[in-house]
Order: structure tokens, then C-alpha cells, then sequence
């Protein structure tokens, strides 16, 4: 089955949604950084990107009714007395952001509206129907540092991701892997990926005209070349034991946000870890864009067992523990440095 339809709202609401997160990270200041109950950080551009997205899906999708799981679940906050300033400076947001755009010009939204849309991220996923899943800000701690993020949508059908689509409003559109004073790839940032089953993963520049063109995984074996990324926030000692045994002479490069799946994708790097604190299980939302977008450009996901990530069993990955993102070629080299390098520091599975 083609999903043109749906590729298309997606590339539409994520493109707006990046629109509206470039705007507030320009101007962002400590203080307008909200701290949810869980501790992590969250900002008008995460709420504003998650309305901006379910109203698009929803108007793009028509009468189809909306199934959203996104990350920004709680409305309670914004509704609080106290935070009338901040939830009037969402609805603005959302309001110009859709202005910008030809098709919505002219459309009234209220607070009320765009909670509304929040809310409607309610969803829970599964295994049977169709579920867009949505990360408004992947990387919000980058985002606030001014770095890399992702905005991050994904259409899951049956429990399988069949479309992927991701903006990466700062990445350099040459490679993820450049160096800091290199000024002419810096300059030249913002990227819109996407994938559909079967029919392979592209890029575009994210506000431009430019044709999409294919992106392939790299096609390097050499591991002493291989380039290695992680999360920036979470750097784990297990990620450099296993690239020392498998010969990787290269320091990991740290990028926030599901950014990594991207430059994997693209042949950026050649491998992604990501062990986490034992327990710690992941959000669909932080993974279901970025593997549909590895795999269809030839690349593998795969967990510390090399079973593909099941992303049908609800808001988490429950059954998947440690996340390895690569190549077809590399995955069996790397799948054995993983399984002795657990073993020499008695971790279990
Ligand atoms: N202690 C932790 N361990 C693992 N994942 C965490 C974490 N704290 C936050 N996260 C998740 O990691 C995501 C960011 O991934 P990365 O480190 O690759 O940038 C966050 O997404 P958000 O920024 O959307 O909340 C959040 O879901
Ligand atoms: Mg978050
Ligand atoms: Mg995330
Ligand atoms: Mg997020």
C-alpha cells in the first residue's frame, strides 16, 4: 500500500512545526524553560510544536479521525492560574505558524483550540489501527542549548512504522559529523528527512525548494575509519568499551535528539549506541521516525539481542533493551562486541 496521502500531511505539519520551533530558539530565555514533573525540561516550542502538528494531521486527514501518542501529555500545567502569559504565547505561536502557510491563512485559533489539540496526543498506541506518533521536540535539552533537536512524526499501522518523518532544523545539510569551526557547514543547516515502506529514505532542505534526493547507510567496513555517535547527555562508559574492541579509533561525536538515526541514514557515521540506565525503558516517540528513516536507507535497528525494536506494545519499548543502530554489514561485528563487552562488566540483558 502507498501512503503518499499521508506522507504528504506529515511533511506539512512537521515542516510548520519546525517553522514554529526555529522562532522560539532564536529568542528563548532560561526562564521560559519549564521543568515537567518528571524532572526533564519542556518549552513553548514543544507544546506549540505538538498543536501545530495534530491540527495539520487532523485538517490534512479529514474525515479520517486523528489517533495521536506524542510526548506532551499533560495539559494541566498550562492551565493553571498563573499560566494564562505563557499559554496566550503558544496560541500566538501556533496562530502565525499557521498563517505562514497559504492553505491556513485566515483561520481563527483560540487558547481553547490549541489545548484541545494538545490533548488530542492522548492516544496509547498498540498493535491494531493506525497511530501517529509524535515527539514535538526530540532533544529539548539541545534545543534549549541551542544546539541540535528533531521534530519527529511517525505513522504506525498494525504496530509497524510504515511513514517517518523528521526535521532537523540545525543540522548542516553536508554531514552531522563536522567540525565546530568549520563556518561554511554550519551556515548551511536545516534538514527534512522522511521515509514510506518500501520505497526507500530521503532528504530535502528543510526551508527550500531543492528535490529530495535518496540517502544510503554508509558502505564502509573499516572500523578504524567508522564514526560512532551517542546521546550528548548520557555518555556511557559501555558505549567506549564496545568501540574499543571493535577497533574504533575515533572519539563518539555527541548530537542530541533523534538526529542520530538521521546521520546514520545518510552515512554521516557508521554506528549509533544507546545503552541507558538499567529499567530505563524508551518512548516509542524518541525512536519510530528515526528507524523507519535508517532502515529504508538500508540500515538496521536492532536491540543488545539484534531483534528489530516492537513498537507495538504500547507508549514504551518494553521489549527491547539497549538500542544499536548500523549497517547490515557491521551489525554481527558489532553484536558480538556488545555481548563480550556486557559480559566483562557483568551486565545483564
Ligand atoms: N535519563 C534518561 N535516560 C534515557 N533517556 C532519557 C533520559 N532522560 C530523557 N530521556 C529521553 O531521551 C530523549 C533525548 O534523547 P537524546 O539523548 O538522544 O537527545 C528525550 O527526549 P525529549 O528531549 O524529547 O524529551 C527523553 O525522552
Ligand atoms: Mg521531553
Ligand atoms: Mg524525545
Ligand atoms: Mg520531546
Amino acid at each position: 500500500m502507498s501512503y503518499e496521502k499521508e506522507l504528504g500531511a506529515a511533511k506539512k505539519a512537521v515542516s510548520l512545526a519546525a517553522r514554529l520551533s526555529q522562532g522560539v530558539q532564536k529568542t528563548l530565555l532560561q526562564s521560559e524553560v519549564w521543568t515537567k514533573s518528571d524532572k526533564t525540561p519542556v518549552t513553548a516550542a514543544d507544546y506549540g510544536s505538538q498543536a501545530v502538528v495534530s491540527l495539520v494531521l487532523e485538517r490534512e486527514l479529514k474525515p479520517a479521525t486523528l489517533s495521536l501518542v506524542a510526548e506532551e501529555v499533560d495539559t494541566r500545567d498550562l492551565r493553571k492560574k498563573g499560566s494564562e502569559e505563557f499559554l496566550e504565547d503558544i496560541t500566538k505561536l501556533v496562530r502565525d505558524t499557521l498563517a505562514s502557510d497559504e492553505s491556513y491563512a485566515g483561520s481563527s485559533i483560540t487558547t481553547e483550540d490549541v489545548l484541545n489539540a494538545i490533548d488530542c496526543g492522548k492516544s496509547q498506541g498498540g498493535s491494531s489501527g493506525c497511530h501517529w506518533v509524535l515527539d514535538p521536540i526530540d532533544g529539548t535539552r539541545g534545543f534549549v542549548r541551542g544546539e541540535q533537536y528533531a521534530v519527529g512524526l511517525a505513522l504506525l499501522v498494525e504496530g509497524k512504522v510504515v511513514v517517518g518523518v523528521m526535521a532537523c532544523p540545525n543540522l548542516p545539510l553536508s554531514s552531522a559529523v563536522v567540525e565546530k569551526d568549520d563556518k561554511s557547514c554550519q551556515d548551511n543547516v536545516g534538514c527534512l528527512f522522511f521515509a514510506a515502506t518500501g520505497s526507500g529514505a530521503y532528504v530535502q532542505p528543510l526551508n527550500g525548494n531543492s528535490p529530495p534526493q535518496e540517502v544510503r547507510v554508509s558502505s564502509n567496513e573499516n572500523l578504524e575509519e567508522a564514526k560512532f555517535l551517542e546521546s550528548y547527555h548520557m555518555p556511557i562508559p559501555l558505549h567506549s568499551s564496545i568501540a574499543k574492541k571493535l577497533g574504533i579509533t575515533a572519539l563518539p561525536v555527541r548530537i542530541d535528539s533523534q538526529a542520530k538515526y538521521a546521520a546514520v541514514s545518510r552515512g554521516d557515521a557508521e554506528m549509533y549506541l544507546r545503552f541507558t540506565l538499567v529499567g530505563y525503558r524508551e518512548w516509542i516517540w524518541d525512536h519510530a521516525a528515526g528507524s523507519i528513516i535508517t532502515t529504508e536507507a538500508g540500515g538496521v535497528v536492532c536491540d543488545v539481542e539484534g531483534t528489530p525494536l516492537d513498537f507495538s506494545k504500547g507508549k514504551r519499548l518494553d521489549h527491547n533493551r539497549g538500542i544499536i543502530v548500523t549497517t547490515k554489514k557491521l551489525k554481527p561485528l558489532i553484536l558480538k562486541a556488545v555481548r563480550e563487552s556486557m559480559e566483562e562488566e557483568n551486565l545483564r540483558v
